[in-house]
Order: structure tokens, then C-alpha cells, then sequence
């Protein structure tokens, strides 16, 4: 017997991402069993990403105006598409509950155009003759079939050619590539391995660096005490290598100048042995209480939180080395956040841009002489990265380029510089340079 009760949530849910600006992320309840739950959350994150090539397959096979179908019916048939199409469930399942699901929240005639729709989209499915977009102009076709507006996806055509920006399109639509960072470092991951066995999670060593693990799945982790006992925290192996880039080493001041949840601060003062000084700066109030947390959690006495805005912030200390992870644009961690794509503007990275310079400025000030400020974000977009690490070394010649070589694999160094690419390394993007500056 069909069950609606997580479509039903999830069409809900979905309502308040398009009405209010609701955050997937943000949406979580526990008021649900946990199987209800985390099927609601795979509909709504999945239908979110896939939405324009959802509707796209919709109108093909729906006689009527999509654009006018009801709100729900709208939803019920995304996520019975979704099924259909992107999770491949048996076809009589993803059907029926579609259907039950119309009957629970409309009326008949609901539930009969929800058959009619998915039915016919799921003959042409497994006959192999689902339309593709067909427009002559490439980038919108791309962005129909990945699911992405239209305006970055030809940025990325212009500056990547299709092949790879087909890649990355279906790159940044494949969630789920989980890493653990393992606090214990490489010596304690055998150990961690056999206790996410236990819990029913597969786990191997990344392939990039040993004190981090690639798992298949988060959720059992989530529920288990090893975040909050500290043995492992939830970390992409590509944001880990930042700290990797900034080499920070043991009784060395360290500034994060934007430190917020404290991820790397954390792995920073892991790698010092909890010797020295990270000072974990953010703007964010609500935000700083997160890093206190976490170095909490590992057990470091070194991570002090300081509550302030980098731009005004003055320190009589200067410090041997400064990490600035700028606020980005996200693009290359558009798999794991399925609402990012639809919230970027090509104005938003206008003003990040000038966001990031006036930072990048202001981290400098703290940098004492001889001393490194490295440059990070997890971005893919060159006007977020090369041009700001460009424009930054044209106003300051203090300050010059060193090479990454020999702090991360050679596979992730790109000249002097760092980048991890999704379509090409199957991790989140990630970019860093190291600026370091003269002895005076
Ligand atoms: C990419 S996140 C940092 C992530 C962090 N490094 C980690 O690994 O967990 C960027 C952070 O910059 C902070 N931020 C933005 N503007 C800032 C400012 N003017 N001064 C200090 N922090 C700022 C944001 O609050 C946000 O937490």
C-alpha cells in the first residue's frame, strides 16, 4: 500500500523553498521517522537541483500550460519525475505513490493527469527516447538538461569549451561524495574504518591525502557520537588541503582571517599539535560560537575565536601566517547544496569580487614580514580566483607568488597554484594560492 507521507512533506517543503526563499538545507525536522525524513530531504534537495530539466521533460509530455498547473500538482510531478528519471525506482512505485499522493492533497482529477504524465514520460524513459533540448543555442540546451540557469553555464562554455563544462555540469548534480577528516590522523584511520563498519557505513582512505576517509553515506555518522566525541569531523578532502597549503607548523602565531564554522582552523591547529596560536576570526556572531564548538569538540586549547570584522580589525601581533577562506560564490560545491545554482547572480559576483580584495587587503596588513598569507576559496570562477590573486599581487608589491609544489598532490597543482576541480578530481572545487611577503 502507497505511503504519501514523505511525498507529502516534501511537496510542502518545496512550496516554501519557491514561496518564502526556505533553504534545503535549513529544512530538516525531527517531528518525522527517520526513513520519512531522509526520503522527504532526497526529494526536495534532488527536485530543487533538477528543477529545470524536470519541468522541461513535464511540459513534453503534459498537453496543457505547465506554468499553470496547480502548485502541488506541479511538485507531485517533479518529484514522481524525479523518481522516475534521476533515481530510477520501479516504475509502478513511483507511479502509484505520485498518484496517491494527488489523491491525499487534491482530487481525482489530480491523481488521474498525475498517472496520464508520468505514465507517458516513463515509456518514452525506457524506450530510450527522452527528448533532449534542442534549441541552437548550446548553453541554454546545457543548462535545460543540467538543470542550471542559463548565464553561468555559458561563462563556463567560453571558458572551458562543452566537453568539460559538460563534465562539470554533471559533476556539480552528483551529491553525495562524503569525506571525513579522521582527528587522529592516518594512524587512528584503520580504527575509525572498523567503527563505521559498525555502523553499517563503507569507508576507504581518500586518495589525496591519508588522514581523511571517503564514506558512502552521512547519515548513520550523523546520528553516531564520533562528531561530537571529535573522532572524526565532516570536512571535503579538497577544503582540508588548504590548510595543507598553508603549511602551518608548531609554537607559529596563525591568523584565520575568516574562520567561520572553523573547519580548517581546526585541522590547522590539529597539524600544530596544539602548539602556538590560531587566532579564528569571523564577522559573524552567531557563527564564531560554531568554532569555539568545534576545537571544543577536538579537544584544542589553541583555537581562540575572536569576534570581529577583518576590514577594521586591528592586532598589535602580526602573524607568521594567514589564511584567508574568502566568502565565494560556492561553485564548486553546487552538488552538495542543491539550492546554490539558483541563488547566484552574475551582479553577486560583481560584488564578491570586491568583497574579496578588500579582504585579501586587510589579512595582508596582518602578515608579518617573510611571513604567508594564503588566498582560498571554493570556487571555480577565475574572476574569484586567479584575477583576485592577480589584481592583489598588481596593488601589492610587497607580496609575490610562491608555489604549492610538494604541500599537496601534483594532480591538484595547477602551476604555483592549487585547484581541485569536481569533474576532474571527484571533489569539491577548491582554490589557494601562497602570497608570501618580503622581509622588509
Ligand atoms: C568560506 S567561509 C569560511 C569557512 C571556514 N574557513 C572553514 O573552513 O570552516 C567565509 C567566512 O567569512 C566570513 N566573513 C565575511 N565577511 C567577513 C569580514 N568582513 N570579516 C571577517 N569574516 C568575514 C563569513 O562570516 C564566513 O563565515
Amino acid at each position: 500500500m502507497a505511503d504519501p507521507t514523505a511525498r507529502v512533506l516534501a511537496v510542502q517543503r518545496l512550496l516554501r523553498v519557491e514561496a518564502e526563499g526556505a533553504h534545503v538545507a535549513r529544512l530538516a525536522d525531527g517531528a518525522h521517522p527517520p526513513d520519512v525524513s531522509r526520503r522527504a530531504v532526497d526529494y526536495v534537495s534532488g527536485v530543487t537541483r533538477q528543477k529545470r530539466w524536470l519541468d522541461f521533460l513535464i511540459a513534453e509530455f503534459y498537453r496543457g500550460d505547465v506554468e499553470g498547473l496547480d502548485p502541488e500538482l506541479r511538485q507531485i510531478l517533479r518529484i514522481g519525475t524525479y523518481e522516475l528519471i534521476e533515481r530510477e525506482v520501479a516504475p509502478h512505485a513511483a507511479v502509484n505513490e505520485a498518484v496517491e499522493t494527488a489523491k491525499a492533497l487534491l482530487h481525482r482529477g489530480a491523481a488521474g493527469l498525475t498517472n496520464g504524465v508520468l505514465r507517458a514520460l516513463d515509456r518514452a524513459h525506457r524506450a530510450g527516447a527522452l527528448p533532449d533540448p534542442d534549441t541552437g543555442d548550446l548553453a541554454n540546451d546545457l543548462a535545460v538538461r543540467y538543470s542550471h540557469p542559463t548565464w553561468p553555464v555559458r561563462r563556463w562554455l567560453d571558458r572551458w569549451g562543452e566537453e568539460a563544462t559538460r563534465a562539470f555540469l554533471a559533476a556539480s548534480n552528483e551529491p553525495g561524495h562524503f569525506t571525513l577528516r579522521v582527528t587522529g590522523g592516518a594512524e587512528a584511520v584503520p580504527g575509525v574504518i572498523r567503527e563505521l563498519a559498525d555502523l553499517g557505513v563503507e569507508a576507504e582512505p581518500s586518495e589525496w591525502t591519508d588522514d581523511f576517509l571517503a564514506v558512502d553515506r552521512l547519515q548513520p555518522i550523523l546520528r553516531s557520537g564520533l562528531l561530537d566525541e571529535g573522532t572524526v569531523a565532516v570536512q571535503d578532502v579538497a577544503a582540508g588541503l588548504v590548510v595543507h597549503v598553508l603549511d602551518p607548523q608548531p609554537e607559529e602565531r596563525i591568523l584565520d582571517a575568516a574562520a567561520a564554522p572553523g573547519g580548517k582552523a581546526v585541522y590547522a591547529a590539529l597539524r600544530m599539535h596544539d602548539r602556538g596560536e590560531v587566532a579564528a576570526l569571523d564577522v559573524s556572531e552567531a557563527k564564531v560560537g560554531l568554532i569555539a564548538g568545534a576545537a571544543r569538540r577536538h579537544g584544542l586549547s589553541i583555537v581562540r575565536p575572536v569576534k570581529a570584522d577583518l576590514t577594521t580589525w586591528e592586532s598589535d601581533a602580526r602573524f607568521d601566517r594567514v589564511l584567508l577562506d574568502a566568502p565565494c560564490s560556492g561553485s564548486g560545491v553546487l552538488a552538495k547544496r542543491a539550492d546554490l545554482r539558483w541563488r547566484r547572480s552574475p551582479e553577486g559576483l560583481d560584488e564578491l569580487a570586491e568583497l574579496q580584495d578588500a579582504l585579501l587587503d586587510a589579512a595582508a596588513r596582518h602578515v608579518r614580514p617573510g611571513g604567508l598569507l594564503v588566498y582560498s576559496t571554493c570556487s571555480v570562477e577565475a574572476e574569484e580566483n586567479d584575477d583576485r590573486v592577480a589584481a592583489f599581487l598588481s596593488r601589492r608589491n610587497e607580496f609575490r607568488l610562491e608555489s604549492v609544489e610538494g604541500l599537496v598532490p601534483d594532480a591538484l597543482v595547477d602551476d604555483v597554484l592549487y585547484r581541485a576541480l569536481p569533474h576532474v578530481h571527484g571533489t569539491d572545487g577548491a582554490f589557494a594560492a601562497r602570497l608570501r611577503r618580503s622581509p622588509d
